[in-house]
């Protein structure tokens, strides 16, 4: 037997809190999931204080949902925002090492919308995917940004990999905090690039009890409260895979289409179909394909090697009826510049250019 998150929502719903109503009425709950017997939510107080005083609600939800049937695990969080609700506008540091998010409250329920809205000032949005994990994604997605940018195009990222956001230490950009008016959030600039990561809004840890409505309301957010400025393409970077945050981003806002980003190995393509099948599911156009860690060169003695096969990708491409749009090679170099925050794309060498000539065949195409 299997609980029903409606069953769920019930039980809070008898669960006092201090100050009067239930869990339910006072609208705390967040990000709840109820999947195969597993329970996860979020208490979000208003404060602190507000959240130690639900300490014993916090138990005490635990307990009556743990004895339900078909109910084998509960998992709770109780958090507070970094600033209490209705408090002043409080503009956090730019950087030095600033800790705590802006101010603004992030991952709030999503506004409602008729469908896919455009975002003011940003002519394209692309979102970068992959199927699987670590195939280069992230790594892809700012360097083509900087090779844009360096071709003269208005550029911004949106990193929405939640799980692991990695562009702010890609970009150079570790330690730094956007500021925020408590309206509107000030991004962040590297590169030549306006950058914002979802990461940098949130608490250690909080992503992974994320889930539908509330990655939904914070992608609206990253998309309308950002300060974007005039942009030719906003580049978003996805959580690998097909889940949540891909399904939020299309049904938001409209989205030109997607790049699939895939290395040679067949397990990478199975998953790269699968990734492609979503993106139609969702009627967003899959604007081609990208072969990484295509070639080694070996930097001493310049023999070619093709360590995860090569060429699949094309082939996979053309199968599919997809534009090839590129492929780069697998440099230990291209790890080094993303580890210092300074993209390979920015230099001048013979991976930079292959990033140059993706990025020129983007805007060739009208698509960047
Ligand atoms: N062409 C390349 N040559 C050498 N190393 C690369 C190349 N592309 C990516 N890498 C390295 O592979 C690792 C994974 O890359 P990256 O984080 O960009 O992948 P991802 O697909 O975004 O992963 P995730 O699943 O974590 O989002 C990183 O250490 C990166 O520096």
């Amino acid at each position: 037997m299997t609980i029903s998150r409606e069953r769920v929502l019930q039980e809070l719903a008898e669960i006092a809190v201090p100050g009067g109503g239930n869990l339910v009425s006072q609208d705390l709950v967040r990000a709840l999931s109820v999947e195969s017997g597993l329970v996860r939510f979020v208490i979000e107080a208003g404060d602190a204080a507000t959240a130690r005083a639900l300490a014993p609600v916090e138990a005490e939800a635990q307990r009556r949902l743990s004895a339900l049937p078909g109910v084998e695990k509960v998992q709770i969080v109780t958090t507070a925002p970094a600033a209490p609700r209705g408090a002043p506008p409080q503009v956090v540091a730019r950087s030095g090492g600033a800790s705590d998010p802006p101010s603004l409250k992030i991952g709030r329920h999503p506004t409602p919308q008729a469908g896919p809205a455009p975002v003011g000032g940003v002519a394209r949005i692309v979102a970068i995917g992959s199927g699987k994990g670590g195939v280069g994604k992230s790594t892809l997605t700012s360097n083509l940004a900087v090779a844009l940018a360096r071709q003269g195009r208005r550029v911004g990222l949106l990193d929405a990999d939640i799980y692991g956001p990695s562009q702010p230490r890609m970009l150079g950009l570790t330690g730094q905090r956007p500021t925020s008016d408590g309206q509107m959030i000030e991004p962040l600039h590297a590169h030549g690039v306006t950058v914002m990561s979802l990461g940098l809004m949130m608490k250690e840890g909080e992503a992974v009890v994320w889930r539908g409505p509330m990655l939904m309301g914070a992608l609206q957010q990253m998309l309308n409260q950002v300060k974007w400025g005039e942009l030719d393409v906003l580049l978003v970077d996805l959580p690998p895979g097909t889940g949540d945050v891909q399904l939020s981003l299309c049904q938001k806002a409209q989205v030109t289409g997607a790049i699939i980003v895939s290395t040679p190995q067949d397990v990478a393509l199975i998953d790269a179909r699968r990734a492609i099948d979503m993106f139609d599911k969702l009627k967003t156009p899959v604007l081609g394909l990208v072969e990484n860690m295509s070639t080694y060169v070996c930097p001493n003695c310049g023999h070619e090697a093709h360590l995860f096969g090569h060429g699949g990708v094309a082939a996979e491409a053309q199968m599919l009826g997809l534009p090839f749009l590129g492929e780069i090679p697998l440099s230990l170099d291209v790890r080094l510049a993303g580890d210092e925050g300074a993209p390979i794309a920015s230099g001048d060498g013979p991976v930079a250019q292959s990033f140059a000539r993706l990025a020129a065949r983007l805007i060739a195409d009208g698509l960047a």
